[in-house]
């Protein structure tokens, strides 16, 4: 059995992994890391992949025999590879899969990081599996992340995932690079990411792979200091997986910082700046306070400040206390049209309706 705390885990696969011969997509490796998202989904573990490989799956379509590729090079490469990429893993499901492409810019953007949240959360209550991918063909260097490692970190403390599962073609952490240092040892366990964690990394030694082990460890530094688990596992060997499957350690486990749930609290109470308020009627407030409910439309009184959709607002009750802190779907403008409607008149109302809550429940911290 997984580990019984992941109720939703993002799986990172590199590009040595899906195009290992840096000819096209293979399923060498796939098979066994597709058999592994199949079992965890039906153990009930919700999974979002973020996968490399459309650069090095498209290599061979465009002719360019130099190193570095060029960044125009590299972006037509993705555009030929993307496509065989998703392809290929769709071939391996018996379920939907649905593309995502991000550039650095839509995670900065409040208002598209929300919409991306949306779509995620959409696709997963629908059993659908997201694959998500830097968008290389139209991402110029200043608005890349840069590398699939950091990418999935975002993707993981974005979804509210409980673990980060960096699939990578060496067993996980060591004290150097151990194909140059051939007396390197193993961690299996780090407790905290330091200095020291740091400078045991190297880069990737083959062309196809971004950052090596250090991309990898800024990964996990992001993930666990907002709660998120996170491992380096040999995705080439498919007994790491039958290992996790069996809740059995497998690869380098880099230990969450503190619980993900108390991180996105004290994120979202003490880092969030509020840009407004509304205030909520009995019903709602009871919602909040004893069921862990969204908030609905319905049960706002009123609406005070200017704050845009993606934007922190206090939730008060009717003599204004501060009852939580929580991100707005909404902008103040919107609200102050759908306020007290049901959730299926803001459509008709606006236009839109980007979510049926105003304030998602994992969106909200109590202030007790
Ligand atoms: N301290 C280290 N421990 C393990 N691997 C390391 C270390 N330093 C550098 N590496 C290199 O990082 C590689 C994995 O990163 P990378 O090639 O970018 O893979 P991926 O395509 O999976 O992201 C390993 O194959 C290894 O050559
Ligand atoms: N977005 C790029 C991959 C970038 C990347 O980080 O690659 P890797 O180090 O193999 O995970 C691609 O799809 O080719």
């Amino acid at each position: 059995m997984l580990h019984s705390d992941w109720r939703r885990i993002v799986i990172k696969v590199g590009s040595a992994l899906i195009s290992p011969d840096a000819k096209g997509c293979s399923t060498r490796y796939l098979l066994a890391i597709a058999r592994f998202i199949s079992e965890c989904r039906q153990q009930g573990t919700e999974v979002v992949l973020v996968s490399s490989g459309s650069v090095a799956a498209g290599r061979s379509a465009i002719a360019f025999a130099h190193q570095p590729l060029p960044i125009n090079i590299k972006q037509a490469m993705a555009a030929v590879g993307q496509t065989q990429m998703m392809a290929t893993w769709s071939h391996l499901f018996d379920f939907r899969c649905a593309q995502i492409l991000l550039t650095h810019d839509d995670l900065a953007d409040r208002r598209r990081y929300l919409n991306i949240d949306n779509t995620l959360r959409t696709l997963l209550a629908n059993q659908v599996l997201p694959i998500v991918n830097e968008n290389d063909s139209v991402a110029t260097a200043e608005l890349k992340v840069g590398d699939n490692d950091n990418l999935a970190a975002m993707v993981a403390v974005l979804v509210d995932a409980d673990a980060l599962l960096i699939c990578s073609d060496i067993d996980g952490l060591y004290t150097a690079n151990p194909r140059t240092v051939p007396d390197a040892r193993f961690i299996p366990r780090v407790e905290k990411i330091t200095a020291e964690i740091y400078a045991m990394a190297g880069g990737s030694h083959h062309a196809i792979g971004t950052g090596g082990m250090t991309t990898k460890i800024q990964a996990a530094d992001k993930a666990t200091k907002l709660g998120v688990d996170t491992l380096i596992i040999n995705g080439q060997k498919a007994a790491s997986f039958d290992a996790l499957l069996r809740g059995e350690p497998a690869g380098t486990l880099f230990v969450r910082q503190q619980d993900r749930l108390s991180a996105k609290k004290h994120w979202l109470l003490n880092s969030l700046k509020s840009q407004g308020s509304i205030s909520l009627d009995n019903g709602a407030v009871q919602a909040l306070l004893h069921k862990g409910a969204s908030l609905l439309a319905k049960g706002i009184v009123s609406v005070s400040g200017q704050f845009d959709k993606g934007d922190a607002i206090w939730l008060c009750d009717d003599s204004g206390k501060q009852l939580a802190k929580g991100i707005c779907q909404y902008s103040a403008t919107e609200l102050q049209l759908i306020k007290g409607l049901h959730s299926t008149q803001i459509a008709q109302t606006l236009g839109f309706c980007p979510s049926e809550e105003v304030v998602h429940r994992d969106d909200i911290a109590l202030t007790t």
